[in-house]
């Protein structure tokens, strides 16, 4: 996308935000931007009513024209000095705007994207990059050196006329003056930039391994494995490198510096030489103190005007990430127009289901066939890596199928609405999220509209066992959890588990989705959920992912997933009977709880 674009998106966010402050801030700009031109001639007027006064031996008949231009002087100070204050009011008000605007679009683009995005490595570095990069003040700050750019140019514009309308050389001279210091400061500037670009992935592993030592997350495993002095080293040796690159650039832009910049000190010298021989031809005096003021505004304003060219164009590359972001494609997957059936009487069917993982080559998933029949409970079982996860995924419409097909009620589930489908589903995942958040939250964000119901929560919480944890918690379900937060109660992994389970039984939901729900809770305690589940659940149609076999056996059918196939399927009876790879599991599990001479 060119840079037209962008500035014309930037334009039209703003605009959007506040059109009457954009206008103004264009309008005091620009009346920003002429004031040293006036305060020029004002200078040089207020020497040369002066000078003449003191030729004419006494103020006398000039008195009221010192007077003038003194009341002038203040006139126009006072005016500047408001426009300036008046002018960064509304910078800071529209920076304010513009930073929620974009944070609150960042967040919702971050909503509106699939898993797919998150799960490649290739798009999920592309999307951290733009979310940690994208800040509105990048936006602003590309919006404000636009500006600043317009006001220096106008500055430098409206002093070169009161300059060239004074002496042709002195004019040339004094507007050549920054340039050789300028161009010094922006090809290190350029340089500077580019390093850092090409630095953006080792500046990410510095980021990493700061926060590996600086979090409560990774604090156990780096204090009991030692890592600390490991994990410094590799900082150390990577801002090393950074340093010698730095040191060495630095050098180079002194040495540059020092030359440019001398021969910038020379032409301002030679343009002050040329205005003194000027104002003794012309005799003019006023116009030697304007020159020397002239030197210092179009030093300051040539300088910011050639640097602000170059951030201008960095903040345009991180302005790119930021828009690029925002242009992503969201929601590739879709649902259809079918309404979600108001009883289930078949069930789900998996049709020969093949999948493959975006960008990559391997067959996860190869012909899986099965039926969840209504009101059902199936349990998935299978090694580490088998599929099990996957095939969650799909019946969560977060992946589609490669190959196959998932149905419905014999209807092919892309038909149905997505938002509805996915109301209907109550899902727990085995990463799932511990809300650093109330109870309330923790559980009720299973069914937002319904989180300040406390007796619908409770129930939640009855039925997954997590409620005797929040008999035990002081402010009961309005309890913090976690440590991030003042007053917060950090649970064992089993009782995030239950509160985490709690949330998905919130939904109350006619197809459940448990994906090891229950790996951190005690055997007895699992039982027990799991009997209340069904007792509670009896009409829902379950799929449950799970490695312990005496949840497993409780399940309708089981269904045994081996290296992406499915390779059996029956009750817990059947598949013992058939003696094949569930019985050779569930011997092999059932030995490891039997004393070893029995
Ligand atoms: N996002 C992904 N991109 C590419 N490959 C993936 C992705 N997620 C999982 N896989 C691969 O797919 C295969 C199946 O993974 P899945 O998570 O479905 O297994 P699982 O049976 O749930 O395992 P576990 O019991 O360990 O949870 C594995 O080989 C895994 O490496």
């Amino acid at each position: 996308m060119n840079s037209k674009n962008h500035w014309l998106r930037i334009a039209k966010m703003l605009w959007d935000l506040s059109p009457l402050r954009v206008l103004a801030l264009i309008v005091v700009t620009v009346a920003v931007s002429v004031v040293p031109a006036v305060q020029l001639q004002l200078t040089a007027s207020a020497v040369q009513t002066v000078a003449d006064a003191i030729t004419a031996g006494g103020v006398g008949e000039h008195g009221s024209a010192v007077l003038a231009v003194g009341l002038l002087i203040l006139a126009v100070s006072v005016f500047a000095h408001l426009l300036g204050v008046w002018h960064g009011y509304l910078d800071s008000v529209l920076r304010l705007h513009l930073s929620t605007a974009v944070g609150e679009e960042v967040m919702r683009k971050g909503t509106r994207m699939d898993l797919q995005d998150y799960e490649s490595a290739d798009s999920y570095d592309k999307l951290q990059r733009a979310f940690q990069e994208s800040s509105g003040s990048r936006i602003h700050q590309l919006f404000t050196d636009t500006l600043g750019f317009a006001r220096e140019l106008i500055t430098i514009l409206s002093v070169s006329a009161v300059l060239f309308s004074w002496n042709f050389w002195v004019a040339v001279l004094i507007l050549l003056s920054p340039i050789p210091s300028a161009i010094a400061q922006m090809w290190y500037g350029k340089k500077m930039y580019e390093i850092e670009y090409g630095r953006a992935a080792d500046r990410r592993r510095l980021f990493y391994l700061q926060y590996l030592t600086t979090t409560d997350h990774s604090f156990k495993e780096v204090r009991l494995f030692q890592l600390g002095e490991h994990l410094i080293g590799a900082y150390r040796d990577q801002v090393r490198r950074f340093l010698k690159v730095d040191r060495d650039l630095t050098r180079r832009q002194s040495v540059s510096l020092g030359v440019f910049g001398l021969l910038s000190v020379l032409i301002s010298a030679g343009a002050l030489v040329f205005a003194m021989l000027s104002t003794m031809e012309t005799g003019r005096l006023g116009e030697l103190a304007g020159y020397l003021q002239a030197i210092g505004i179009v030093q300051a304003s040539g300088h910011s005007l050639l640097v602000g060219v170059a951030n201008l164009f960095e903040n345009k590359l991180f302005v790119s990430n930021l828009f690029e972001l925002f242009d992503l494609p969201e929601r590739q997957i879709r649902g259809g127009n079918r309404a979600f059936p108001a009883k289930l009487r078949q069930g789900i069917e998996f049709r020969d289901v093949s999948f493959t993982y975006p960008g990559t080559e391997d067959q996860v998933l190869d012909r899986v066939s099965f039926t969840l029949p209504a009101g059902n409970c199936v349990a998935l079982v299978g090694q580490n890596g088998a599929g099990k996860t996957t095939l969650v995924k799909l019946l969560t419409r977060l992946y589609e199928p490669t190959g196959g097909q998932i149905l419905l009620e014999g209807v092919p589930i892309e038909e149905y609405d997505l938002e509805e489908l996915r109301r209907n589903l109550g899902v727990i995942f085995q990463d799932y999220i511990k809300y650093e958040l109330p109870v309330r939250d923790n559980i009720g964000f299973g069914q937002i509209e319904h989180r300040a119901d406390t007796a619908r929560v409770r129930r939640a919480a009855e039925a997954s066992g997590a409620d005797s944890i929040v008999d035990t918690l002081p402010d009961g379900y309005d309890a913090m959890l976690g440590r991030h937060f003042e007053n917060g109660h950090q649970l064992s992994g089993g009782q995030w588990q239950k509160v985490a389970l709690a949330r998905a039984f919130m939904r109350a939901a006619p197809i459940v989705v448990l994906d090891e729900p229950t790996a951190s809770i005690d055997a007895e305690a699992e039982t027990e959920i799991f009997q209340r589940f069904r007792s509670i659940a009896d009409s829902s149609t379950s799929l449950l992912v799970a490695h312990r076999f005496s949840t497993v056996r409780i399940a309708d059918k089981i269904i045994v997933i081996e290296g992406g196939k499915l390779v059996e399927q029956g009750t817990h009876a059947e598949l013992m009977r058939l003696g094949g790879h569930y019985a050779y599991l569930f011997n092999l599990q059932a030995a490891g709880y039997q004393p070893e001479h029995t």
